[in-house]
């Protein structure tokens, strides 16, 4: 059950938009393995190029692997995937393979690499995937700063130079300011040196109760 808060407010109905109450799925001990070994895949499936008789033997493996996990099928939030911290990229495919190192008020950062699946050209990082480090990012700096759950209105990156793939990066955020429902947030990608590889702005807006 939700609280009443000091405004005669639902607590966790005003916090949360439209979005259901979540449980957090605690992964499994082999959980972490099992995602590593898909992000193995994802890479092989971009970078190979086998004879004929192979990418057959790959599809019958790879049918009868998901033959075997069809039936443990479940929705949205019911799954290990995403929740888990301890594991990059929280156990998401769609994630990069990042770990969080900082989680509060004044900021989240993260830390970990992109791989062969996240490539765009020219050994550089898809342009696409730092938005989503970035989007990702916000969602959390939200969650820490304690404000309620909030949409990306806009996000806004500059890509200062080339990121490369498999190196140790860093990426921190903040919320800089709020004007009622809207929190603007900033953040960089950073290589070990210091050197900022892509910042980003982003507009977090607060959801109403009932927005998805
Ligand atoms: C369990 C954990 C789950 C975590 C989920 C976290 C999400 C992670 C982040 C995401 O990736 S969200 C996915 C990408 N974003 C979306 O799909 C959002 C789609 N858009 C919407 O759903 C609506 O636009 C939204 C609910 C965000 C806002 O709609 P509203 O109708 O409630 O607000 P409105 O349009 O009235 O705007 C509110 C204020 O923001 C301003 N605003 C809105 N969009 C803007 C924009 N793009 N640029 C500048 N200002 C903007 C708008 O002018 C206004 O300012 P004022 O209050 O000062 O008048």
């Amino acid at each position: 059950m939700s609280e009443q808060n000091s405004r005669g407010g639902d607590d966790a109905y005003e916090h949360h938009g439209g979005f259901p109450v979540y449980e957090p799925v605690k992964a499994g001990p082999n959980f972490g393995r099992f995602v590593d070994v898909f992000r193995r895949l994802q890479d092989l499936a971009v970078s190979t190029h086998a004879p004929d008789d192979v990418v057959d033997q790959a599809i019958a493996q790879a049918e009868a692997l998901g033959d075997l996990l069809e039936p443990y099928k479940v929705g949205e939030g019911k799954s290990p995937a995403g929740f888990n911290v301890d594991i990059p990229g929280r156990g998401s495919l769609l994630l990069p393979p990042w770990t969080i190192e900082k989680f509060d008020a004044d900021g989240v950062r993260e830390r970990g690499h992109f791989r062969r699946y996240h490539l765009g050209g020219n050994g550089a990082v898809h342009g696409g995937t730092i938005p989503l480090l970035f989007d990702d990012l916000f969602g959390m700096v939200i969650h820490a700063s304690g404000r309620p759950i909030a949409r990306t209105g806009y996000l806004h990156v500059n890509y200062r130079k080339i990121t490369p793939l498999w190196d140790e990066l860093v990426v921190e955020g903040r919320v800089d300011s709020v004007d009622g429902r809207k929190a603007f947030c900033s953040a960089e990608l950073r290589d070990l040196d210091g050197t900022v590889l892509a910042d980003s702005e982003a507009l977090m807006i607060e959801l109403l109760p009932g927005q998805p």
